[in-house]
């Protein structure tokens, strides 16, 4: 007899988050990348949200062959000192004096060294505010004044990064420069769809693709207020080759969806991945797949009950109501109302970190009770709905899911299962 649906999701949340947790990853592939097993000494840097459980992996397979190492993470993501490694928290998203100072930290340790020399690089969404030090002529505050610009500007992450590479002395693949002739070998927790690599943490280690173009289109884009100063290094170009840089992604999403499609398939359901890339409205996002729900319900298509549909990305909402929530959250609620009274089916969707939006929740888990249950308690599930309040809707239904921090970020997980 299959455990309800409901456990059923939860189960592979937990499996999701314990495949995706930096420590598994990192000691996953430590193991067995060629260049780390031969005898070199080797200078560990990690940068990120999850740089601590990164390095704590790294020195837990590698031991003495760490000469040195420095972690810089965001405050109250470090979890105890590891030995021999320097431990730094600094500010996220927007980058501040303790950022530099790790920064600095880093730079030094890694400098005037020889090719016989090996840079283990472990990088983590977060790293473009951990781990910064401004072009010469600018200043910490102009970088912050213009982060706090960009976020605000709703342009994505690919197009904050293409300008705030250009302003640092170790974004845009500068650092792999400066620790050349030597080797660097970066392990990559990816928390961009399509795992762009140089713009993960703004990609320090990584061939820039990024134009002055581009930069060019973003600042007029978003109506962005850039001094002369600014100007001047934003059309300096970022590094196109690296002769020295070996890049390995250890988690991501696509691995995440992996996860959960195994899961599914060793229970015996037809299992789909539409995409792993999912960026849209997400109340659209969760009435699109109430429609599939149904389709797979009335007519077994596009897969065969008991049927099981994963997606993979990251959705967004445009807040303009006064309510609480977060983009799965409000993912859930949507695909409930579509779905309301329907049996046989749940849905899942859940940010990979263990917080969605300003909430405790991760997320929720929905079926065709939902709805019913928020009636019952005297509200109206479409009015919390439009009023961006689906942290409420979910909690009065007793569907919201909370995993609590997971110390990982491999973007959000949506499953849905039709028997
Ligand atoms: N009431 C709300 N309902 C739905 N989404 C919300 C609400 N408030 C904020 N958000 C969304 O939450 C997003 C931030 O979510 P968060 O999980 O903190 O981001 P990330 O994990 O990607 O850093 C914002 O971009 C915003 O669109
Ligand atoms: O550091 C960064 O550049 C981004 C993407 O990796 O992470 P976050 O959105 O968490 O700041
Ligand atoms: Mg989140």
């Amino acid at each position: 007899m299959r455990a309800d649906l409901k456990t059923i999701l939860r189960a592979i949340v937990d499996e999701i988050i314990k495949e995706s947790d930096p420590y598994t990853c990192v000691r996953e592939y430590v193991e067995k990348i060629p260049v780390l097993k031969n005898g070199d000494q080797i200078i560990l840097v990690a940068i990120g949200k999850a740089a601590w459980r990164m390095a704590k992996a790294a020195k837990d397979s590698l031991k003495e062959r760490i000469k040195t190492g420095i972690v810089v993470t965001k405050y109250g993501h470090s979890e105890g000192d590891i030995e021999g490694l320097q431990i730094y928290e600094a500010g996220h998203p927007i980058p501040d004096e303790n950022s530099l100072i790790a920064t600095k930290r880093i730079l030094e340790v890694t400098s005037n060294l020889s090719e016989k020399d090996l840079v283990l690089f472990l990088v983590s969404g977060g790293g473009s505010s951990l781990f910064e030090l401004p072009q010469d002529g600018i200043c910490i505050e102009d970088i912050q004044k213009l982060t706090t610009q960009l976020l605000k500007s709703g342009a994505s992450i690919v197009e904050i990064n293409t300008v705030r590479k250009r302003l640092s002395k170790v974004k845009g693949g500068r650092f792999a420069q400066h620790v050349y002739p030597a080797r660097i070998v970066s392990l990559v927790l990816s928390d961009v769809l399509g795992d762009r690599l140089d713009t993960i943490a703004s990609g320090p280690a990584y061939p820039d693709s990024t134009t002055t173009e581009q930069v060019l289109e973003i600042i007029k884009r978003y109506n962005l207020k850039i001094s002369k100063e600014l100007m001047n290094l934003l059309l300096q170009e970022t590094p196109k080759e690296l002769p020295n840089v070996e890049t390995y992604i250890v988690g991501n999403v696509q691995k995440a969806c992996k996860v959960a499609r195994d899961f599914l398939e060793r229970l015996g359901l037809n299992v789909i991945v539409l995409t792993t890339q999912l960026s849209c409205e997400a109340r659209e996002a969760g009435r699109f797949l109430a429609a599939i729900a149904k389709e797979i319900r009335n007519h077994d298509r596009p897969v065969k009950k008991p049927a099981a549909v994963i997606v993979g990305g990251e959705t967004v909402v445009r807040v303009t109501s006064s309510g609480k929530g977060g983009r799965n959250q409000e993912l859930a609620l949507a695909f409930a109302v579509e779905v309301d009274g329907m049996d046989n089916l749940a849905l899942c969707s859940f940010g990979t970190d263990g917080t969605d939006g300003p909430t405790d929740a991760a997320g929720g888990i929905v079926d065709g009770n939902t709805c019913e249950k928020i009636r019952k308690a005297g509200y109206s599930p479409q009015r919390l709905l439009d009023d961006n309040d689906s942290y409420t809707a979910l909690k009065l239904a007793d569907d919201l899911l909370v995993t609590g921090p997971t110390g990982t970020n491999v973007n959000d997980v949506v499953i849905l299962i039709v028997e």
